[in-house]
């Protein structure tokens, strides 16, 4: 049932719109909140997913879609124990950080949370997460957290992407699409505008080869990988195969005539639903990598190299971590979670010593020729869990002048963050995509001898609610040792 005009968009806790949603008094009269009550709310400010969030009779409502100032009939789509969730039945107004989202896809395909918020005020939004994470988490006040980096393009900066297919059996042809939110269903989708406009014609062009080579069999291949150099231009192309005996070798040969593709490869995942890759890949056609270049590196890239999406804004927070290190040239420095290596490769050449750990083997690998191929020998990686690696390493007295950290959203485990405190480095460098986390993990810093000078939010990633940041702590007791 819509709610019409006439029921009038109340302030923030407003009375249920419908007569059927309870007593006079509302939610705020004792009355439980139940999926499907309509109430007129006001969003107050976004919450880190990128929903609004509104109040009905003090009770929190995450309302996805609505922006602070804006005024909406709602419905009740789920109750937990402290908060609800609702949806726009009626927005009432505009805000003034209301903009048009390009993608039709926009609120169905979840990838995307704020693209219909101005891109200024995006930024505003992501440097608040910060600030109230260090607020409410770490107990910080006043601690500078600069205005975030943005891009000056913020669409089409994704050097790699996952694309699932659909078939169509009447059509016999494979479209490009997405799963709809919270189910295995696919959705056709014409494009992504967070893909290159290239990227977006070869996996068109990829997904019609496939139709007119394989038939019926194309079915049988479940997602595309594309990644795309933003040095070179040139392009990876990844086929997820539900079993080796699918055809692929010729296909790939017709895909490597494709430009850009330079590569292509398969990878044999039974499980469509679940997991895009498989536990071997193959390279079927062209060269085994591309080529990356950040500052004065370059990076060889395979298939299933982990490398930040973001080429552009990487190097923009790569560029922050080593400002905030502040190293000298015979210092000896620790990468935590290093990855490929590209934060160590691009200390090595200014300090003396650079250690990196990592859980990933291949990721090791990766670091180790990313290292020989810049002609560094100064970078060493090891295969391990920093939790386990560093606290070893700093028990047999090891040291180090400097720490980063770039941990996953978890964060770092305790016991790293005890090493690190045992290590006394000069600086350590907090690169995080999880602020709730960070914030979590500088408290224990700051109790352990440091403080947080200064913290500067990088957006990696334009229209989602993802924010990344990096994070310079100084030891109060300055270089004394
Ligand atoms: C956010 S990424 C950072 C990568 C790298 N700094 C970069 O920018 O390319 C986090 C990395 O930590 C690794 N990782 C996750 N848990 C780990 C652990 N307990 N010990 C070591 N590495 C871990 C992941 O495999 C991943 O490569």
């Amino acid at each position: 049932m819509d709610v019409g005009p006439g029921h009038g968009a109340g302030p923030a806790g407003g009375p249920p719109c419908e007569a059927a949603a309870g007593p006079a008094g509302g939610a705020g009269a004792g009355m439980p909140v139940r999926p499907g009550d309509r109430y007129a709310v006001e969003a107050v400010r976004l919450n880190d997913d990128g929903d609004g969030v509104a109040s009905v009779g003090g009770l929190t409502v995450f309302v996805p879609g609505l922006l602070p100032g804006e005024q909406a009939d709602i419905e009740i789509t789920a109750v937990e124990r402290r908060f609800a969730r609702g949806r726009i039945v009626l927005r009432r107004g505009d805000a003034q950080a209301r903009v048009a989202p390009p993608c039709a896809a926009f609120g169905i395909c979840g990838g995307c949370q704020l693209q219909h918020l101005a891109y200024d005020a995006q930024l505003a939004h992501k440097r608040e997460v910060v600030v109230q994470a260090l607020r409410r988490i770490a107990r910080m006040e006043g601690v500078t957290v600069h205005p975030t980096l943005g891009m000056a393009a913020p669409w089409r900066y994704r050097n790699q992407v996952q694309v699932p297919l659909s078939f169509d059996p009447a059509t016999r042809s494979l479209t490009p699409a997405f799963f709809a939110p919270g189910s295995h269903a696919l959705v056709p989708v014409p494009g992504c505008h967070l893909e290159p406009v290239e990227m977006e014609r070869t996996i068109r062009a990829v997904a019609d080869e496939l139709t007119s080579s394989l038939g019926a069999r194309a079915a049988r291949v479940h997602h595309l990988i594309v990644r795309q150099s933003f040095t070179t231009g040139a392009q990876m192309v990844v086929f997820a195969a539900e079993a080796e005996d699918v055809p692929l070798e010729e296909v790939a040969q017709r895909v490597l005539a494709i430009p850009p593709v330079v590569s292509v490869a398969r990878t044999v995942q039974p499980n469509r639903h679940g997991l895009v890759w498989g536990r071997t890949v193959d390279v079927l056609a062209g060269d085994h990598h591309l080529t990356e270049r950040i500052g004065d590196l370059e990076f060889l890239i395979s298939p299933r190299s982990f490398f930040q999406v973001n080429t552009l804004q990487a190097r923009r927070l790569y560029e922050t971590a080593l400002a905030y290190a502040e190293v000298r040239p015979g210092d000896r420095v620790l990468d935590g979670y290093c990855g490929t290596g590209t934060l160590a490769l691009m200390f090595a050449r200014r300090v003396r010593q650079v250690a990196g750990i990592e859980a990933v083997a291949a990721a090791v690998a990766d670091a180790r020729v990313n290292a020989a191929h810049n002609g560094i020998d100064n970078a060493s990686f090891v295969t391990g869990q920093v939790e386990r690696v560093l606290p070893r390493w700093t028990a047999e007295g090891r040291r180090f002048d400097v720490v980063l950290l770039d941990p996953p959203r978890r964060g770092c485990d305790r016991r790293v963050l005890d090493a690190v405190l045992e290590a006394r480095p000069r600086r350590v460098v907090y690169v995080s995509c999880n602020p709730a986390t960070l914030a979590r993990d500088l408290r224990v810093l700051c109790d352990g001898g440091y403080h947080v000078a200064e913290v500067q939010p990088v957006d990696m990633f334009p229209q989602t609610s993802h924010v990344e940041c990096c994070a310079q702590l100084i030891r109060e007791d300055g270089d004394k040792k």
